[in-house]
């Protein structure tokens, strides 16, 4: 956790931060013609949480792999200050990139099957991402698994096994576990509850929310579910067709929404 941030400190603390975590400016990128998306910048600050909203193919996991160093953007920059010098993360060699990837931010997948080697035992999971940032001790690395299975309420006795041999709102929590236990100061997370039942979805809100707020976790939040960003996010972003049409604090733009397009939006939801 950031050093000047805690769990009571509103987002306007937070925004006195003087050196966001990530700065974007001017991101975009195409598919042929089509504008995958297109001129979005915002600083992310510590221990902030911003949800990306909008209807289904308006950008939002596009921008989120721009975001996350999965796919470059066609145009803008992503500088990404995790101690030090900020580092525009298109600008370093591969191999960094993969990185940073694997040690300072954190993905977690919409289906955990993209995020888990589904070959390796649950404790294998969790504690292989301690050995890429350099622990070797077998006892820690045990020790240290078994308290994050825990905490994403694994119990003991799954240790050994599979992702496959798990519940689809399991293998997302551990998918979490995994990504949470080697401490990443920003986490992506692309539509974390989607695809889950809806009593699976709360359980799993829940314990995020519980999670992000007991780590002072920096995150970005892909999801077209609004109750999951009011639930969730400090601020948020919608976009359509490509572009950002309207960003603010989370609950001001979801009482009170300026864009007709987030009008539409938040209507179409009976209450969030
Ligand atoms: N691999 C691709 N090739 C061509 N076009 C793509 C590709 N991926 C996305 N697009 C297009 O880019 C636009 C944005 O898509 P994107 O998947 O980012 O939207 P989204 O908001 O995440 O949608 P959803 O909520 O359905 O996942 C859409 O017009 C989509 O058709």
């Amino acid at each position: 956790m950031n050093a000047h941030v805690n769990a009571d400190m509103s987002p306007l603390d937070i925004a006195l931060d003087p050196q966001p975590l990530l700065s974007v400016a001017g991101v975009g990128r195409f598919y042929g013609e089509r504008i995958g998306c297109q001129g979005v910048s915002f600083d992310l600050w510590p221990g902030e949480v911003l949800g990306i909203v909008g209807e289904s193919g308006s950008g939002k996991s596009t921008l989120l792999r721009c975001l996350a160093g999965i796919d470059r953007p066609d145009e803008g920059e992503v500088l990404f200050r995790g101690s030090g010098e900020p580092l525009d993360i298109y600008s370093v060699a591969e191999q960094e990139r993969r990185r940073l990837m694997r040690t300072a931010w954190g993905i977690v997948h919409q289906n955990p099957r993209d995020g888990l080697r589904m070959d390796v035992s649950a404790g294998g999971n969790v504690g292989e991402r301690l050995m890429d940032r350099g622990d070797r001790h077998y006892g820690k690395i045990r020790e240290r698994a078994l308290d994050w299975l825990s905490r994403v309420e694994i119990t003991e006795d799954r240790i050994d096994d599979r992702p496959r041999q798990f519940s689809g709102g399991m293998q997302q929590r551990l998918q979490i576990a995994r990504v949470l236990v080697s401490e990443p100061k920003l986490v992506f997370m692309d539509e974390p509850t989607g695809g889950l039942d809806v009593s699976v979805q709360a359980r799993l809100l829940d314990l995020l929310r519980v999670l992000v707020r007991d780590l002072g976790l920096a995150a970005i939040i892909v999801t077209h579910d609004l109750a999951v960003a009011r639930l969730l996010t400090d601020r948020l972003m919608v976009m359509k067709d490509g572009r950002v049409v309207e960003q603010g604090l989370t609950d001001q733009v979801l009482d009170d929404p300026h864009h007709a397009y987030t009008q539409l939006l938040t209507s179409a939801v009976l209450s969030v």
